[in-house]
This record gives structure tokens, sequence and C-alpha cells, in this order.
């Protein structure tokens, strides 16, 4: 049945009463906001006026005491009420310009007659407080909504289901309290609507999905009962999205347990992390944590390392494939991130319980205090069942105390006399201070010589080595990086520790270039995860037990160890891990491989998983061409919305590559297209690209530094487009002798599935087999226009 006149009066009417509640109770909220913020400054301003402050008897100190915690008391009220009523307020701001979004009519069983429910980012009562004129879309009934078209429906509730009719299903656009579109939605909900918020321009940053969120995606947005998450979907089925959506979900349902503090987003670039950052202060939450797995590691090595980035391993694995040495590093890649490394790792602990720790000497002033040896013959001489990080701490304790008896005797040396001899006046004031607040009112004075003398000398050697007595108790005499590169210098420790799963290919060629690195303390990426691991198994696992959920975007770039690494690092929490095989850019083993050791994690009872196979980034074209790049390809299904095929475009050379490029982009901005991106394979090839076009086109160059992501012209390497998109792509050199490699292959379809709209290959000779490989149809050739 259409919609009527007379609906569209009575819904613009309905819209206009609750804007205009919404509208009112703004107000009350602003006074109350400013009266309590007025209340605050002046509890402030006042503050000491209002205590009684008596400190003369213990009776005094009492009342003291209990009128100043009154008065904290008040002021704490006070200030909770400010925050509670100001985010009240944020979300009544966002409400009144576009109060809902969707629309249900649902009449329970046995019930006689139905009700409408309206959905929006937030819920809003009548001034009665029990009438909803507006449902928050996480409350448990906006899931028919997501759910089910008109008819038969259900829904969860904590006391049970709720099963029922829906009578009708609408949505709606409201802008600035019009409503500019409506409509009644059948089987799915809003292809209509869902095909203009697709037909949209590219953002800057993502937009919020909850008024078109479907149905397998709330799946994964309400999915609370296991431990692992596991969402595998195609390139643009949205699982960014859900995952927003379903950290604002999970807030919702548990906002007297959850913060956003205790939420972890790891993200493939610090640019994403700007890209997604919008989301959930659109919808009226607080951002989570947001960080990347190499910030992790920089936290956690970067100061005493210098660490490689998994972008300087990528640009290696990319171009330098003719170097010597390639297929080495290659399968030292691919080994160090798999399971088997995982186990030999573990394993080399057990070994260092009973032989091989490596120690560096305490030294002072160039003078040893206790040798690497003697370290050594003490850490073996504790009883074997202690484990290894308590047999360090044991060994700190004593290191401290030989620490001590090497002090005293220090004191009596002649450099100390003479450091003191030349101490400002300031140092022995500071001194002199220090001693007395030590002593506190024992016997001696400051008058006596030798006592003087004494207090300066201990002052003057703690000073010296408090240095030397950091490291210690930081475990920094345990040499983890000599250890870890232990397992690359003997053969025959590494087959004792490697077991069954034996020793990889070009193994010797491996620890040539392992050794040669680790030795100017160089840690390449795919030594950084497990020599933190290494570390964590001697020195005890630092862990963090605030964190509630950790979401890992992209999981089919992190390797089995990382992932197993982000584990235990968040004891308490639980993962959702969203990846695409198909876009799985790194040398290295894949969490989300065959073995799918993802799924080993947490075990099968913990663990559940959800494949997304629906496209709703690209247009129909652009799905159908590049979906046959990839594996099971055929199983990704596009959203119903066309555009231009795919356009493949020869050039005999540079020159002619750079003129049509530059027309191209003419072209797209004169059409109005605002976000255009030409994507390369490196950022040496960006780099040139951006050299060469720079005078001739507004570009702007994106590397791995590049904190923001911006709409405009931007040319950037493949792998930092990941997860981001454009109205049009532009692949600047999609040739053969670019793209032909096995390893280029999912390179090349994430590039490709970057775009909304169109999508241009340009290549310098024949075109990459990935592309001709393609059915004839499913893209336009053409040789360039001179
Ligand atoms: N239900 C939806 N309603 C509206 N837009 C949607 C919906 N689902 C996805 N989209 C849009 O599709 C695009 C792709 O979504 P998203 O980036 O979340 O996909 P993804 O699976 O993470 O993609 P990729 O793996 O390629 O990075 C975004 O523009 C998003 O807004």
């Amino acid at each position: 049945m259409s919609i009527t006149d007379q609906d569209w009066r009575e819904e613009q009417q309905r819209a206009d009463m609750v804007i205009g509640k919404i509208g009112r109770r703004i107000e009350q909220l602003e006074r109350e906001v400013g009266i309590v913020r007025s209340d605050v400054v002046d509890i402030r301003k006042n503050f000491w006026d209002d205590v009684t402050v008596n400190l003369s008897n213990m009776e005094d100190l009492t009342e003291t005491y209990f009128s100043l915690k009154q008065q904290v008391e008040i002021l704490d009220e006070r200030e909770r009420r400010h925050r509670n009523a100001s985010v009240a307020l944020g979300k009544l701001t966002r409400l009144v310009r576009s109060p809902y979004f969707g629309r249900i009519d649902f009449t329970e069983e046995g019930a006689k007659s139905g009700e409408s429910i309206y959905l929006g980012i937030a819920s809003f009562n009548d001034d009665d407080e029990n009438t909803f004129l507006v449902y928050d879309w996480r409350a448990p009934v906006s899931s028919l909504y997501y759910d089910y078209p008109p008819g038969p429906a259900s829904y969860e509730t904590p006391g049970g289901d709720v099963a029922g009719t829906m009578s009708l299903k609408r949505q709606y656009v409201i802008r600035d309290g019009s409503i500019a579109l409506m409509f009644d939605t059948g089987v799915t909900i809003g292809d209509e609507l869902l095909k203009q918020v697709l037909s949209r321009s590219s953002d800057a940053q993502m937009k919020s999905i909850v008024a078109t969120i479907q149905k397998e995606q709330n799946r994964i947005i309400r999915n609370d009962r296991s431990r692992m998450l596991i969402v595998q979907g195609a390139a643009g089925s949205g699982k960014t999205s859900a995952a927003l959506q379903r950290v604002a979900y999970l807030l919702y349902k548990h906002r007297e347990t959850l913060s956003a503090d205790q939420m972890v987003l790891f993200s493939p670039n610090p640019m994403f992390n700007s890209y997604v950052s919008t989301v959930l202060p659109e919808l009226g939450e607080e951002n989570m944590q947001q960080t990347t797995f190499q910030q992790y590691l920089e936290h956690r090595l970067g100061k005493q390392y210098e660490l490689e980035d998994p972008f300087a391993q990528l640009e290696y694995v990319l171009s330098a494939a003719d170097e010597p040495g390639y297929e080495a590093r290659i399968e030292g890649i691919r080994y160090k991130s798999s399971a088997d490394y995982l186990h030999a790792i573990t394993a080399y602990k057990d070994v260092l319980e009973r032989e091989g720790m490596i120690f560096g000497s305490v030294r002072f002033q160039g003078r040893s205090v206790v040798s690497a040896e003697q370290i050594r013959e003490k850490f073996y001489s504790f009883d074997s069942s202690i484990r290894l990080p308590n047999r360090l701490i044991l060994l700190r304790d004593w290191l401290l105390q030989q620490l001590r008896q090497f002090e005293k005797a220090e004191r009596e040396r002649d450099w100390v006399e003479e450091r003191i001899n030349l101490l400002e006046p300031e140092d022995y004031q500071r001194a002199y201070s220090q001693m007395r607040r030590k002593q506190q009112g024992r016997t001696e004075t400051f008058d006596d010589y030798e006592v003087e003398k004494d207090l300066l000398a201990r002052m003057v050697v703690a000073e010296e080595m408090k240095p030397v007595r950091h490291r210690i108790k930081r475990l920094r005499f345990v040499h983890v990086l000599a250890i870890y590169r232990q397992l690359f210098e003997n053969k025959a420790l590494f087959s004792q520790t490697a077991g069954a799963s034996g020793v990889p290919e070009h193994w010797q060629d491996i620890c040539r270039q392992t050794v040669g690195k680790l030795s100017g303390k160089e840690i390449p990426y795919e030594d950084a995860t497990p020599l933190l691991y290494l570390n964590e198994l001697m020195l005890g696992f630092q862990t963090n037990n605030s964190v509630r959920h950790v979401i890992v975007d992209e999981a089919q770039d992190y390797s089995p160890f990382q992932l197993e690494f982000l584990k235990r690092l968040f004891p308490r929490s639980r993962m959702t891990a969203l990846g695409d095989m198909n876009q799985a850019i790194y040398a290295h083993a894949s969490a989300l491989g065959e073995l799918d050791p993802i799924a080993a994690l947490y075990g099968p009872e913990q663990t559940e998983l959800i494949r997304l196979t629906r496209s709703y980034r690209s247009t129909r074209e652009i799905v159908e061409f590049s979906r046959g790049m990839v594996p099971g390809g055929e199983e990704i299904v596009p959203f119903n919305r066309g555009g231009d095929k795919p356009q493949v475009t020869k050039a005999a050379d540079r020159s002619e590559l750079h003129d049509n490029i530059v027309a191209d982009m003419e072209a797209l901005r004169a059409d109005g297209y605002e976000s255009v991106a030409i994507i390369c394979k490196t950022a040496g090839e960006s780099a040139a690209a951006y050299e060469a076009l720079r005078e001739r086109l507004p570009l702007q160059l994106v590397t791995k530094n590049t904190p923001e992501f911006v709409k405009g012209m931007l040319v950037l390497p493949a792998y930092l487009a990941k997860g981001v998109e454009f109205d049009a792509v532009i692949i600047y050199d999609g040739s053969q002798e670019q793209y032909h490699r096995e390893s280029e292959r999912k390179l090349f379809y994430t590039a490709c599935t970057r775009a909304m709209h169109l999508l241009h290959i340009y290549a310098l000779g024949e075109p990459s087999p990935f592309v001709t490989a393609q059915a004839a149809d499913t893209f336009e050739l053409e040789t360039v226009r001179a």
C-alpha cells in the first residue's frame, strides 16, 4: 500500500510534536545545566568557607574531617549532575534535528491493540515518563526493525522471547525537522533508503549505519554470547561498520558495567583511526580506545631497539624480489609468524629454565660490580622448580643486595671526596635538607664533621648509582635480545626447540640475516612480536586486566602469533575479529588462514563465526569485475546499485599514462567527484607519481605518517588504502609488470575494492593478468586516447 498525503500530514504532525517536546526538554536542561554549573563554580570558589576547620583536639579534628568530607560529597554530586545533564543535552541536541529514522507497528500475541514504535539514535520519553516517543535503536524491541519484514516477528528480551505481528515498517529521512523522505518497506529493510545512502559521495569520516543495518549485520552487532566472535566478510560488506555499531550496542546494553575506555580497537594504521573516530560520538557514545599493533610494539620495545614497521617490511616484500636473500627473508617472515614458531619459542623458554640464559654484567664506572658469569651461576643455583620469572625476581633482589655492599665500600673511595669538594652550595643545601628529612629527629647533627662527611658520601654515591639500581630493578641485566639471537646462532639449540615441526627452508640464510639485523639492535617486523613474547615468557606477562573487549579490524593481517599475543595481553577480554582472507596483503601467515588458527584461539565452544557475503561499498559492476580475482569470489553478492563498468586503459609510455590520468582526473572533478584516489603499489611508486603529477593536479601525497584521512585527490600506496573508500579509484599502473605474482593478487584486489562508484585501471603496457583473466564483459578495455 502506498503512502498517502494523509499519511505524510500525520507523520509530519507527529514529528513536529516530538521535536517540540524535545526542544522544550532541551530548554529545561539548559537551565538546569546552567544552575548546576554555577553551583559547582560557587562551591569551588567558597569551598573553605563552608568547612569548619579546627585542629585543636581530637574531637575538633574529627568534626573537621566530617565537615570536609561532606563538602567534597556535595561538590562531587553537583559535578556528576552537571556531567549527566550535559551528556543528556548532547543527545537531545542530536535528536532534535532528526528524532527518528524508523517505525514499526507491532502487536504482541494475545494483545488487543498494537503499538507504533519509533526508532532513533537515543530514546526519548514523554513528560509522563512512561510513554516512549522514540526508542533507542539498541533497545530489545528495536531488533524487530532490523530482523523482520512485516508479518510474524519476535524479539528477545531478558525475560524471554516476545512474539507477535508486525503490520507496518516505515523509514524516514528527517532533515532539520522536516520529513524529507518516507518509505514503507517490504522484504529487506529499506532497499530504497540503502540505495540512497550508498549512492552518496564518500566522506573523510565514516558514517553510522543505524538506519539501514542489515539483518546479517545485526547478528554481529547484537551478538553477546561468545568470547570470540569472528566475522569473515567480503570487501565492503560492512565489517568495520558493524563493529562500530556493535561497540555502541554493547555500551548501551551493559551501561552499568562497561565504559568506553574498557574497549580497544586495533586498526590497520593511524589514518584509519581518524577515519572511524566520529562514528561513536555521532551515536552519542564516547570513543573507545584506538590503537595499532605497531603502536603497542613501539610502546613496549621502541625505547630499547629500532623497530621496523609493517609498512617498511611490505615495501621490501613488494619491491626487492631481485635482491639476493629475498626468498630467505620471505620464508623467514612466513615462519616467524606461524604457530610452529610460537611453539618453538615456548619450548625455548623450557630450555632456558635449565641452561642458556645470557646476562649482562652489572658495572659501575667501568668496573664490574657483579660479572655476567656470577649472575648466571647464581641464577642456575636457585631451585629449578621455581618459575623463570620468579627466579629472576630472586636474582634481582640478590643483585640489589650485592650493589648495596658495593656501594658501602665505594663511599671510601677518592672520587667521592673529590666530588664532595666540588659540590655547589645548592647541592650542599639540598643534601642538608634531604638528610634532615631522613634523620627525622635522630640525634646526629650536621655540625659533626664526620657525620656530615658520611652523609654527603652516601648521597653522592647513591646519586651516582641510581641508573645502575634502576637497570637492575627493571631487569635490564637479562640480555633478552642476545637470548633471542642465540636461537639463530646455534642450530642444535633451534632444532631442539623446533621439535617435530622441523627447521624451515633457507635456514642458514635466515639465520645470517636475522643475526646481522639484531646485532645492530634493529628488529625486523617479523621478529618484534616473537621477541616480545619471549621477553614476557621470561620476565612475566604484562597484562591489561581492565579491558573487557578487544576489536581487531583487518584481522587477516595479523599472524597467529600476534593474535595469541593479544589474547594473553588482555586476559579478561572478549574479542571480535573482523577480516577478509582475500585482503591478506602481508607476506606472513594469516590468522585467518586455511587452518584457521584464529578459531582455535579460544576453542570451539567459545567461538562463533559469522560470514558476510553481500558487498555494499561498490557498484554492482565493480563487484562483478573484482570478485573474479579472488578464490571464493563467486559467493560475493553485490548490492543492486548500478554504475559504469570498470575501465582499463593501456598506455604506451609514461608520458601518455600521465596525460591520460590528468585528463581523467579533471573530468572526474568536473563531474563532481570529491574524493578520488590514485592508488599505487608501493610508497616509492606513489612518491614518483606524485612528483610527476603535482604540477598539473591539486594532489596530496599520503604516507604512513599521514595522521588524518582527508577528502580530495590523493596519491597513496594500496596498503594505506586498507579499510577506507573513495568515490573513484584510479589504479596508477595496473600492468603485468607491476602485478603478476600470486603474492600481489590480494593487494591488487584490495586496491580495486576501495572504489564506491568508479574504477579506472591504467597500465603501462599489458594489463595485469588479474585484469585480463576477468570475463571480457565485466570491463571496458581501451588503448590510450592519444
Ligand atoms: N547496512 C548498511 N547501511 C548503509 N551503509 C552500509 C551498510 N553496510 C555497509 N555500508 C557501507 O558500505 C561501505 C563499506 O563498509 P565497511 O567499510 O564497514 O566494510 P568492510 O567490510 O569493513 O570493508 P573492507 O573490508 O573492504 O575494508 C561503507 O561506506 C559503509 O557505510
